[in-house]
């Protein structure tokens, strides 16, 4: 990609932004992403304003079942938000660049904080169907191939060139989600661990599977990696949550088959409770962090 290819993107997002901040009253400083069938949480916001993905200047479309393609704003718990209901996935076609574009829309909507949720399938043999992982740390394996959504020419308008990852999940948020999480009774549930995303859309082998527990994962999805890059890129905080709606295949003698209908049921069952943590832990957000 060329500077003059990269200043365009940079001219992109800001028509975005600004056509969204002439539509709305709403001056967010929280933006949340929705993962597959957790789009709920968009209803929690009061006095929401609802935009369709399809009016939004320069915005891909939503393409997945249980993913509404709508961006909500409002307010939760007392906090001004941004919503999305619905994400872009690699394997929907988009560039890298396309599927975390709202990332940098949110940046220069006044965002500083990123909530996101997915769910992903459980290579950790101690969790179970409907458990809920704060992710602590990922492995971006489209990265080992090139696929990083900061890839080309850096504006610096946004980031430095060479953004620390090490601390990619913000250790403050971690803990009070832990807090809100003992206090909710949701301790046998909460999981902490490592993400590993995928292209996708097919789902692992069973090889596969084994490779990545080998490597360290305790869950496998498809998204919310490349968006938290590009997030801490432009400088915002970040905290993201699996829900793990299916168990891997890690046996050739299992019968199980991942499927998106299991992953969109989970969703539904422990939908309840993510809306309840996640709301919760915005509402505190100003006592805890600089946001
Ligand atoms: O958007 P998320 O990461 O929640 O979606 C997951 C990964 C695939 O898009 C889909 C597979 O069922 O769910
Ligand atoms: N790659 C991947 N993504 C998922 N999203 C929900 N479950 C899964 C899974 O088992 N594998």
């Amino acid at each position: 990609m060329s500077e003059s290819a990269s200043s365009e993107r940079y001219e992109e997002c800001r028509t975005t932004a600004d056509w969204l901040l002439s539509s709305t009253k709403v001056r967010p400083t929280v933006g949340i992403v929705c993962g597959s069938g957790m789009g709920g949480l968009a209803k929690l916001l009061k006095d929401p304003q609802v935009f369709k993905y399809s009016d939004i200047p320069n915005f891909p479309q939503s393409t997945v079942h249980g993913h509404a393609g709508q961006l909500v704003f409002g307010t939760l718990n007392g906090k001004p938000c941004v919503c999305m209901q619905g994400r872009f996935h690699l394997y929907e076609g988009y560039t890298v660049q396309k599927i975390t574009l709202p990332m940098r829309v949110f940046k220069l909507m006044g965002v500083k904080t990123v909530f996101l949720t997915n769910a992903a399938g459980g290579l950790n043999q101690d969790y179970k169907v409907g458990d809920v992982m704060i992710i602590k740390d990922h492995i971006n394996m489209p990265g080992f191939a090139g696929i990083n959504p900061l890839f080309g020419p850096n504006d610096e308008r946004f980031g430095v060139r060479f953004p620390c990852m090490s601390d990619a999940y913000d250790r403050e948020l971690r803990q009070l989600a832990r807090d809100v999480a003992s206090e909710l009774g949701y301790s046998d549930f909460l999981q902490e661990g490592v993400y590993c995303v995928l292209a996708g859309p097919s789902f692992e082998t069973i090889a596969e599977c084994r490779m990545l527990r080998n490597l360290g994962a305790d869950a496998v999805g498809m998204s919310t990696v490349h968006e938290v890059i590009t997030a801490r890129h432009a400088g915002m905080r970040c905290f993201a949550m699996s829900l793990i709606s299916n168990m891997s295949v890690m046996s050739y003698d299992s019968q199980e088959k991942a499927n998106h209908e299991e992953v969109l049921e989970t969703g539904r069952l422990r939908a309840k409770d993510l809306e309840k943590l996640v709301s919760t832990i915005v509402g505190r957000l100003e006592h805890n962090s600089s946001s």
